[in-house]
């Protein structure tokens, strides 16, 4: 499907700091949209419905599953997450710049929709660290951050199918990096706009 705004694609195994640099980098750059999930995990300690995520009952997520709502969704950690059509569909159709916060699988089936989104995978430098970060964060019980843990190994090797790979150990270098991905797509992207107007001035395509 080809769109006028750019779609980025971030994945990483919990605790990596995909949700940190995405709010970091959004900071430094208005233009991006963040496009918010639907999920049936209940909320940890400071998530408000509709900000973090749609929190969702298993019903209800049934529901929109049924209703064909759902771009993408995936079983992930033990429960499900899904992208709207509604939200994405409607904003890079108006030219906005979407980021996406999702796993491999949804990266991989937006790919396929999709062909020009980015995929980015965000790596920790070590499993010290993203244990580390995952009993820091203190959000998720040890059984949780076990399970996660034990996923993360099936999730980094997917890491090669994406097309940037950040390894975040000093976090403002991580930001930076991924700063610099979005806007050398919006450079690449508008450059070939221009070469495609330009082409078809020149053919007197109208
Ligand atoms: N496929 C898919 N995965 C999602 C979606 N939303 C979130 N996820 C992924 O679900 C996983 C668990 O997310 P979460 O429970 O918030 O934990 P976190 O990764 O530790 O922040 C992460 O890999 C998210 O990227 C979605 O809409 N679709
Ligand atoms: N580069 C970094 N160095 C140290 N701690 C980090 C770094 N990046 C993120 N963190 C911390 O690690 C924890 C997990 O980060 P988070 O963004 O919640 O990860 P994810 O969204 O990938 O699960 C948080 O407590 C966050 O503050």
């Amino acid at each position: 499907m080809d769109y006028p705004g750019n779609l980025f694609v971030v994945a990483a195994p919990s605790g990596a700091g995909k949700s940190s640099l995405v709010k970091a980098l959004m900071e430094l750059d208005s233009a991006i949209q963040p496009a918010v999930s639907h999920t049936t995990r209940p909320p940890r300690g400071q998530e408000k419905h509709g900000r973090e995520y749609f929190f969702l009952s298993p019903e209800e997520f049934d529901s929109m599953v049924r209703r064909d709502s759902f771009l993408e969704w995936a079983h992930v950690h033990g429960h499900r997450y899904g992208t709207s059509r509604h939200t994405i569909e409607e904003r890079v159709a108006h030219g906005a710049d979407v980021i996406l916060e999702i796993d491999f699988q949804g990266a991989i089936n937006i790919k396929r929709i999709f062909a020009n989104a980015v995929l980015i995978f965000i790596l920790p430098p070590s499993w010290e660290e993203l244990r580390s970060r995952l009993q820091r964060r203190g959000e998720d019980s040890a059984e949780v951050i076990e399970l996660r843990l034990q996923n993360a190994a099936i999730e980094m090797a997917q890491a090669q199918k994406f097309d940037f790979v950040i390894i975040n150990e000093l976090f403002e270098r991580a930001v930076f990096d991924l700063k610099t991905i979005v806007h050398a797509q919006r450079l690449k992207y508008s450059a070939q706009r221009r070469a495609r107007a330009d082409t078809f001035k020149a053919l007197h395509i109208p």
